[in-house]
């Protein structure tokens, strides 16, 4: 209710809770899928919830948005086609757009009402969905990748929700398989993976899976979000076999694009120092996973 306080306590972080103070409820409805809320905030903006777990504020979400993005794309020379698994919001096409060698965006939504919702009540997220190089795709992921086609992708950006509910199976090898087949030798996969505080298990599950799957390189970033649990999210950085990909320095780096700024919107939180910056990792982490 408004001028209350949310909770937002969940199996995949028990006995933590996150509040942030309720101005005023903006939509609350429930999909096919899962409960779409957006309530606006005191002190971070307009907020979208989905099932109870924040995905997005207007004041942090360019750290998410740009780093899931450009880890990725500033990590190989020239890339051309991408695809978006989850993102309905539409925040990763508005940072993929920022990079003038792309030619052709596919984004798969299993929930069209997070696209709708974002539309109205997130423009400068929505704005993503105005590029003509984008294609839309409402549907399952999973299904979306069995179809698609042999080495299609030069990066796929898999910006999910938690593995609880609609991406469940979003963390699971067969999953993960289908999308080495869909990227090119050297393409490059960006993963959404958790907290390192909170979810190490589900870390080395991932890691040990796509050690076995991605024949390249797999590598772990993090960043600072402060409204997520923990206030860190981590991302998995995977390439296929082929062309060597140095993650941690940009062969592409943001400065260098002409055009990365020409948006009416300037990079809030990503550059090449943050990039590199982003694999360091703190010493409990290196001795939890084992990178062997
Ligand atoms: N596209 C918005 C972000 C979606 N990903 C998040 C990562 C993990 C969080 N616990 C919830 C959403």
């Amino acid at each position: 209710k408004s001028g209350g306080v949310v909770y937002f306590n969940n199996p995949m972080w028990p006995g933590e809770a996150h509040s942030i103070k309720v101005e005023k409820i903006l939509f609350k409805e429930k999909s096919l899928y899962q409960e779409v809320l957006v309530f606006e905030s005191l002190t971070y903006g307009k907020v979208l919830v989905l099932d109870g777990i924040v995905q997005l504020t207007e004041k942090d979400e360019c750290a998410y948005q740009e780093m899931i993005t450009h880890l990725p794309l500033c990590s190989i020379p020239s890339p051309k086609t991408v695809l978006v698994v989850g993102g309905g919001d539409g925040g990763v096409l508005r940072e993929i757009s920022r990079h003038s060698s792309v030619e052709h965006i596919d984004i798969c939504e299993i929930d069209k009402m997070v696209i709708d919702v974002s539309r109205k009540f997130f423009p400068e997220l929505a704005v993503g969905f105005d590029d003509p190089r984008v294609h839309l795709h409402v549907g399952d992921a999973i299904e979306f990748l069995k179809h698609a086609p042999e080495g299609r992708y030069d990066a796929v950006i898999v910006d999910s929700s938690d593995p609880v509910g609609p991406a469940q199976e979003l963390v699971e090898k067969p999953f993960f398989e289908t999308i080495s087949n869909a990227l090119r030798p050297g393409g490059v996969l960006c993963n959404m993976a958790e907290s390192m505080w909170l979810h190490t298990h589900l870390i080395q599950d991932m890691i040990s899976i796509c050690r076995v799957t991605f024949k390249g390189s797999v590598h772990y970033a993090w960043t600072s979000v402060p409204t997520y649990p923990s206030g860190v999210i981590g991302f998995l950085l995977c390439s296929t076999e082929g062309p060597h990909v140095d993650f941690v320095n940009p062969i592409n780096p943001i400065e260098k694009l002409e055009g990365a700024d020409k948006h009416k919107r300037k990079l809030r939180f990503y550059n090449s120092e943050m990039h590199s910056a982003a694999f360091a990792l703190p010493s409990f982490l290196k001795n939890e996973l084992s990178w062997l």
